[in-house]
């Protein structure tokens, strides 16, 4: 799978109106749409390192807002563990995928995490130590799933990809290899953002009503696809990509928040 920041860039030329018509197409799929929401690059901008993002204080009541009109059709689909991604955001609570879909939290309320194995949890005591004297890199201990950020240390990418490589052969066949912005994580291979989409869909506030995606990732690819083929919309957030699903294109997560800030009214 490629790397999101090695992915060929389409070239900037017609991206203002390529973004006109994503947010017209978006007005129109929003009249009875289900939204899927991203969170690390989407509704919220890159930080250093995992801890170091910033909520705008206004956007959990807005996307609380937003959701009510959309009759709760709202749910966030994130990489973060499903308690983490509720810290963001409360005192609300969303129906949330987490860790790229193998947790959720459903429209009923009702829970479905992974536990990690002690396998899992000693493979996580290696991977510290391994990395230990590697400046730069940030390990996310994140439940049943591990995550090597590389954003301060760039210059390791080739190592940590080796490294990561060979303790997912340790961690066996339940586990993958996801890329993703300057991150490589172990992660849970049962589902991915995409089934998480599709089941949300077939729950009663979501059914019937037109799926739209927004991510900005390669973890995302799966959602915009799922999202096409349901029938809905789909969103990449950040530069034209020529190698993605997503049939629109919004520049920032400043521009996603600006849309849910007015959608919120
Ligand atoms: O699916 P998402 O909600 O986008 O989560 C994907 C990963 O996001 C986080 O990492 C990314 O954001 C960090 C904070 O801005 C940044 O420092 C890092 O370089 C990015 O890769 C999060 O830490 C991961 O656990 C998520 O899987
Ligand atoms: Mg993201």
């Amino acid at each position: 799978m490629a790397n999101s920041n090695q992915l060929p860039e389409a070239p900037p030329s017609g991206s203002a109106s390529r973004q006109e018509e994503t947010l017209s197409t978006l007005s129109s799929y929003l009249q009875n749409g289900a939204l899927f929401l991203d969170i690390d690059g989407t509704l919220l901008d890159l930080a250093p390192t995992p801890d170091e993002i910033f909520v705008p204080p206004a956007l959990p009541a807005q996307l609380d807002a937003v959701s009510q009109r959309l009759g709760r059709a709202l749910a966030l689909v994130t990489g973060r563990g499903l308690t983490y991604a509720d810290r963001l955001f409360a005192p609300y609570q969303f129906p949330t995928a987490g860790l790229h879909g193998a947790e959720r939290r459903s429209p009923d309320g009702s829970i479905f995490k992974v536990e990690p194995t002690g396998e899992f949890e000693r493979l996580k005591i290696a991977l510290r130590a391994e990395t230990a004297g590697w400046t730069g890199i940030v390990i996310e201990d994140k439940g049943a799933a591990v995550a090597a950020h590389f954003r301060l240390a760039p210059a390791r990418q080739a190592e940590l990809t080796e490294l990561m490589q060979r303790f997912l052969n340790r961690a066996g066949p339940d586990w993958t290899l996801q890329h993703g912005k300057m991150v490589l994580e172990i992660r849970p291979a049962r589902a991915n953002k995409g089934d998480a989409l599709e089941s949300f869909l077939a729950t009663p506030a979501f059914r019937g009503r037109h799926p739209i995606a927004i991510g900005d990732d390669v973890t995302d690819e799966a959602m915009f696809s799922m999202a096409n083929r349901l029938g809905g919309y789909s969103i990449r957030v950040g530069p034209p990509s020529a190698e993605t699903a997503a049939r629109g294109t919004l520049p920032s997560a400043e521009a996603v928040r600006e849309i849910v800030a007015r959608f919120a009214g």
